[in-house]
């Protein structure tokens, strides 16, 4: 069984990287705020709306610790997953992870030409877009730094590049 957790802020592409190291490795993909959206019958945003993000925080961790993952699967996470209640500590002792650092400059321009609405960012854009990542990730990082391997800024982290992090023999 191998499971490969991708962890880190909004916008620094779990998802997009879960399809293709999925895809590179023959592994399965999943991707929790999906498998939330799924459970819920609606989009997060729409959740968060009516039920709040406390709610949302709470199923969120049931939904990673019930989830019937498949044998070999690469798991992207919800950017706020890894920071509430011991889902690091879960995440850790159920198979590795990878902290997908990017500076919050990045983030923000990623973010900017996302079509996905992200409720925590509330609409912000340009200088106060950056500012609310700088301040928002200070709080966040001790807990994706947990993670088992950090890809450390790279702005074109490639499935290789990953593979060859995680020491993963193909
Ligand atoms: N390597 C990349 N280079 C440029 N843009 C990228 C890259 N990876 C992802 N993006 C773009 O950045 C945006 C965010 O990517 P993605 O949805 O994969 O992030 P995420 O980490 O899953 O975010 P969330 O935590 O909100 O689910 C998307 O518009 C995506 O197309
Ligand atoms: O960073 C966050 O708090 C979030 C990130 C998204 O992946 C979603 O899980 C949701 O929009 C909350
Ligand atoms: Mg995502």
């Amino acid at each position: 069984m191998s499971l490969i957790f991708l962890v880190g802020f909004m916008g620094c592409g779990k998802t997009t990287m879960g399809r293709k190291l999925s895809a590179a490795l023959g592994y399965a993909f999943v991707d929790l705020d999906h498998v939330f959206e799924d459970r819920v019958g609606t989009n997060i945003a729409e959740y968060f709306n009516i039920h709040g993000e406390e709610a949302f925080r709470k199923l969120e961790s049931e939904i990673l610790k019930t989830t019937d993952y498949p044998e070999n699967a690469v798991i992207s996470t919800g950017g706020g997953l890894p920071c509430f209640f011991d889902n690091m500590d879960w995440i850790n002792a159920h198979g590795q992870s990878v902290y997908m650092k990017l500076t919050p400059k990045a983030l923000a321009s990623r973010l900017e030409n996302a079509k996905t609405p992200r409720p925590v960012l509330q609409g912000k854009k340009g200088d106060e877009l950056v500012a609310f990542i700088e301040s928002k990730l200070a709080e966040r990082e001790p807990f994706y730094s947990r993670a088992s391997v950090i890809a450390e800024s790279f702005a074109d982290l490639t499935t290789d590049n990953l593979i060859h992090l995680l020491d993963i023999k193909q």
